[in-house]
């Protein structure tokens, strides 16, 4: 699959990173002689983050190309997303010349934060709203607008490449969401201009607060729960009068002027001029994903679309029981991956082994499973961040209610960087006792054990000390 990706400043940048990480060719048109370099930063930032949100691997990378004209960008195209400026008198010809270009069967999408669909076809272009979030290589939210078939083959691309697309119904200015943006925004200015509170208070206001809640549960939700048990119809009852009291002055907008310019970037400059704004990407990137990693176990909000987006990714297949990146939150102070995560790799690698052997998620649900009550790590090797990690398995024994697993973890180099030994035994998950397997498990064990019988014993096996 072929993406031409037109105009690659930050949105732009974010959309071929977000493409090119999950497998497709992406082609960039941007006439920026500094564009090469600048989407260059922004695929070093993705390639450290996106991979991380994952326990599998992504597909291979796609290949990279910058394109002269929007003629070899959109030739062949299966997606062409527009980010040029926010300005119709440019994003126009730019529509125009894609809709002549691009391929019948392509999705044709711009990243517009305000332009509604009707304004963008106003002179013909063949074009939807497709609105992205900033660093859209980690963010899933897409708001599609405009022609029904046209977002639908959109929403279904978008699936497979772990992105949410949210069908607006109507067209508006600003979509959703950006309509909260620009309230919050609004009323943030007036509380600096009115000399309320900073920059950074207001930030401090956000992030301890209510940004923790609406990650996960969304503005409606939260406040059903805080109507206590009476749930929503008492929450309004109780603030629904607040809303006619003079608490924001939404309907205002300050003016521009140059003190109130230089007051937020003077103040904004206190808070977080000492980052550069790549290493400010990559604090926010970290926190992105150690957030949406605690989502993906409850399934809530965004966590959910990476646990479905990997529920749909090729699995490993035996002898390989792991095949994952090393994600940045694996390292420690020493630069490499910590101990603790070589043991969690390898827990990850029995997992797989019990799901092929059988003993999966029904198995479990059952009532019967394994009981991990050994471990031997051997540390043989550094792994960074980033390193590709793959587990290969041998089974020692799977007689009875024994499982000893033998676990080799290499580098994407093919370097083994350890071994895990993992003793298990079966269990009765109702009487918490060990008991033998069902007879299906041991059969495919049995089997398994049969095939393996002439394989010497694999270097390290049951040995202390490297
Ligand atoms: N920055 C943000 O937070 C978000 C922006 N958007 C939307 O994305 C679009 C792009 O915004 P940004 O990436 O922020 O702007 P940007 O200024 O970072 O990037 C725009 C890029 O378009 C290039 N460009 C200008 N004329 C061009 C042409 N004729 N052909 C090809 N490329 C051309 C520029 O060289 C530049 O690299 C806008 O419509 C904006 O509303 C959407 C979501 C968030
Ligand atoms: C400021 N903005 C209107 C360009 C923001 C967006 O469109 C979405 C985002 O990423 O916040």
């Amino acid at each position: 699959m072929k993406a031409a990706i037109i105009g690659g400043g930050v949105i732009g940048g974010g959309w071929a990173a977000r493409f090119l990480l999950n497998g497709w060719d992406v082609v960039i048109h941007d006439p920026d002689p500094e564009a090469e370099r600048k989407i260059g930063e922004v695929l070093e930032n993705a390639r450290r983050a996106l991979p991380s949100l994952y326990d599998t691997a992504l597909p291979s990378e796609g290949s990279l190309r910058f394109a002269k004209d929007l003629a070899e960008a959109c030739s062949d195209a299966d997606w062409v997303q527009e980010s040029v400026p926010e300005r119709l008198d440019i994003k126009h010809p730019i529509l125009a010349q894609i809709t002549e270009l691009a391929p019948e069967h392509a999705v044709i999408g711009s990243s517009t934060s305000g332009f509604k669909p009707s304004e963008l076809t106003a002179k013909g272009a063949r074009v939807i709203v497709a609105h992205p979030f900033n660093p859209v290589y980690l963010l899933p939210l897409i708001e599609l607008v405009g022609d029904a078939d046209h977002c639908a083959r959109a929403a279904t691309v978008l699936e497979t490449v772990g992105m949410y697309p949210l069908h607006v119904r109507k067209e508006i200015d600003a979509h959703i969401a950006d309509r909260f943006l620009e309230a919050v925004w609004r009323e943030a200015l007036w509380l600096v201009k009115d000399g309320i509170a900073t920059t950074e208070e207001i930030d401090e206001a956000i992030r301890m607060g209510f940004g923790l809640r609406w990650a996960q549960m969304g503005l409606f939700e939260t406040y059903r729960v805080a109507g206590g048990e009476a749930g929503m119809k008492h929450f309004m009852a109780q603030f629904g009068p607040c809303l006619s009291w003079p608490w924001t002055k939404l309907m205002d907008v300050p003016e521009f002027t140059e003190e109130l310019v230089d007051l937020i970037a003077g103040q904004s400059d206190a808070q977080s001029g000492h980052m550069s704004i790549r290493e400010l990407e990559r604090l926010r990137d970290d926190n992105l994903v150690g957030i949406m990693r605690a989502l993906k176990h409850s399934g809530s909000g965004a966590g959910g679309v990476v646990a479905r987006h990997e529920a749909a990714l090729p699995r490993a297949e035996a002898p390989v029981t792991l095949d994952r990146q090393v994600p940045q939150a694996w390292t420690d102070y020493n630069g490499h991956m910590n101990e603790t995560h070589y043991l969690e790799a390898g827990s990850k690698a029995s997992d797989r082994f019990m799901e092929m052997v059988g003993a999966d998620a029904d198995y479990i649900a059952s009532g019967l499973s394994y009981f991990t009550v050994e471990n031997h790590v051997r540390y043989l090797d550094e792994v960074h961040a980033g390193d590709r990690l793959r587990a290969e398995t041998r089974m020692l024994d799977g007689a009875g209610k024994k499982l000893h697993l033998f676990h080799t973890l290499y580098r994407g180099d093919g370097t083994a960087a350890a071994t895990v030994e993992s003793l298990l035994l079966h269990v009765d998950l109702t009487t918490r006792k060990t008991c033998l397997p069902g007879p299906a498990v041991a059969e495919a064990l049995a089997k398994l054990a049969e095939a393996q019988a002439d394989l010497p014993t694999p270097e390290g096996a049951g040995k202390v000390g490297r």
